[in-house]
């Protein structure tokens, strides 16, 4: 095995296994730490898809070690940390604590740092990170549920994260190649630096930031920094991308869950509702005092007459979801609105609905847990960082894990047409 992947969340695992599989390595990606009985000796990369985002730092690093254990048993040759494109994070983590740890299971000094995603509008410019072209400290990410990002100064935010010197690699260097860009690390490397912030503003920098840092022991960043990574393995050489085209699903009903609150979702949930789907809004108060269970959920759900998707959600605007935090908390807020979608997931199967979409990192992990998935083979792009996958074993399933701020705003409508 190349590489082997620990994400801090599901959706962003699913967005990086895409990735990796449409450059052209095969590509599985397991809930959890893969398990000692899945076979992957037939996997160029293996994705393990981690809930370890927004959980204390120690359990963080003791999860990701755990985890990166596991991919070196089973033949990992390069490890790959994968955070959120918008850098998610506080002050206290998770970022810089799991990259310092990392760092010294693979007994190296060096690493970069790299979220950008251009495809999804993430680029980084002289060490800051701009989402759709706006600074991160004043795009949605500023309100986010569990990590408001306030600073969009990358070697600033790590560098509150970990004791280790952060450099930068910018624009100059990433444009002008992948010697340059060597040439930088050395640079930076000799300075004292031990991780840096790498600029990205296209496709082709992420290309050229690939074949400099392949051979890297450990690389962390978005699924974006990880594109150049398969032709570098294959030296230099492209792969045609797979056309999207039909996936194959189990027959059965279709249901979107959505417990993410970013703008994207927001827009989406928009469109659903003015397209007419049937859909029940979930109140984090009302859940908090009982008044509103999953119980009350499913019973909706069982009366809805359409053959078509539903659609359940907690989405809110970050004004309410600030009034509500106020009453019950941050992580307690977070909480319950996962365990209910958690909840109403595992009662889905014995209902039929063998064809999920979910929308959120967090939520998706609550989900994909109370479903008991393992793992994930990755079926055809619906849109950048968002691919249709079916479980391997257990419960037979197509989901489709959408991370908050992906999709464009008919994903809910369009990415069942994919569907056979
Ligand atoms: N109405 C609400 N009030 C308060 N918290 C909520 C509400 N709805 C959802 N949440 C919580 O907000 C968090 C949203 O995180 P999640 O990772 O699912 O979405 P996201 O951050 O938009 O997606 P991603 O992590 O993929 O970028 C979850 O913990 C969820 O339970
Ligand atoms: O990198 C991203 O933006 C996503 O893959 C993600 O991690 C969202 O949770």
């Amino acid at each position: 095995m190349k590489l082997g992947c620990i994400a801090d969340d599901l959706t962003g695992a699913t967005d990086l296994a895409l990735m990796l599989a449409r450059e052209g390595l095969r590509t599985i990606q397991t809930i959890g730490a893969p398990r000692p009985e899945l076979d992957l000796s037939g996997a160029d990369a293996v994705v393990a898809a981690l809930k370890s985002r927004t959980i204390p730092a120690m359990e963080a690093i003791d999860q990701s070690l755990a985890a990166a254990q596991i991919l070196r048993t089973a033949g990992a040759e390069h490890l790959f940390f994968k955070y959120c494109s918008t850098f998610d994070s506080t002050d206290e983590g998770n970022i810089g604590p799991v990259t310092d740890a990392l760092l010294t299971f693979t007994g190296s000094d060096f690493t970069l740092a790299c979220p950008a995603f251009p495809a999804n509008g993430r680029t980084v410019y002289k060490g800051h990170l701009f989402v759709n072209g706006v600074p991160l400290h004043e795009s949605s990410m500023k309100d986010h549920p569990l990590t408001p990002m306030r600073d969009s100064n990358l070697v600033r935010v790590l560098q509150r994260q970990t004791k280790r010197p952060v450099g930068l690699v910018a624009y100059e260097d990433v444009e002008a190649g992948p010697d340059a860009i060597r040439a930088a690390f050395a640079r930076e490397k000799a300075a004292g630096h031990q991780i840096v912030i790498v600029d990205a503003l296209s496709d082709d920098h992420l290309r050229a930031i690939g074949l400099a840092a392949a051979d890297l022991p450990l690389m962390t960043g978005g699924s974006g920094v990880a594109m150049g990574l398969p032709a570098a393995y294959r030296r230099g050489e492209r792969n045609a991308s797979p056309a999207s085209t039909g996936f194959d699903a189990p027959a059965g009903r279709s249901i979107i869950l959505a417990g993410s609150c970013s703008s994207a979702t927001r827009a989406q949930v928009k469109a659903a509702i003015e397209a007419g789907i049937p859909t029940l809004r979930l109140d984090a108060l009302d859940l908090a005092s009982g008044a509103m269970t999953a119980g009350t959920a499913l019973d909706w759900l069982n009366a809805q007459a359409t053959t078509g998707p539903a659609l359940i959600y907690s989405t809110a605007t970050p004004e309410e979801v600030q009034a509500v935090q106020n009453r019950l908390g941050r992580m307690n807020a977070g909480e319950i609105v996962e365990r209910t979608l958690a909840e109403i997931a595992k009662a889905l199967p014995g209902l039929g609905f063998t064809r999920l979409i979910v929308a959120g990192g967090e939520t998706s992990g609550a989900v994909v847990n109370a479903l008991d998935v393992d793992a994930l083979a990755i079926g055809p792009e619906i849109d950048p960082g968002v691919p249709w996958t079916r479980s391997l074993a257990g419960i037979d399933l197509a989901l489709a894990l959408k991370s908050g701020n992906f999709g464009t705003p008919d994903f809910f409508l369009k990415a069942w047409t994919m569907l056979r």
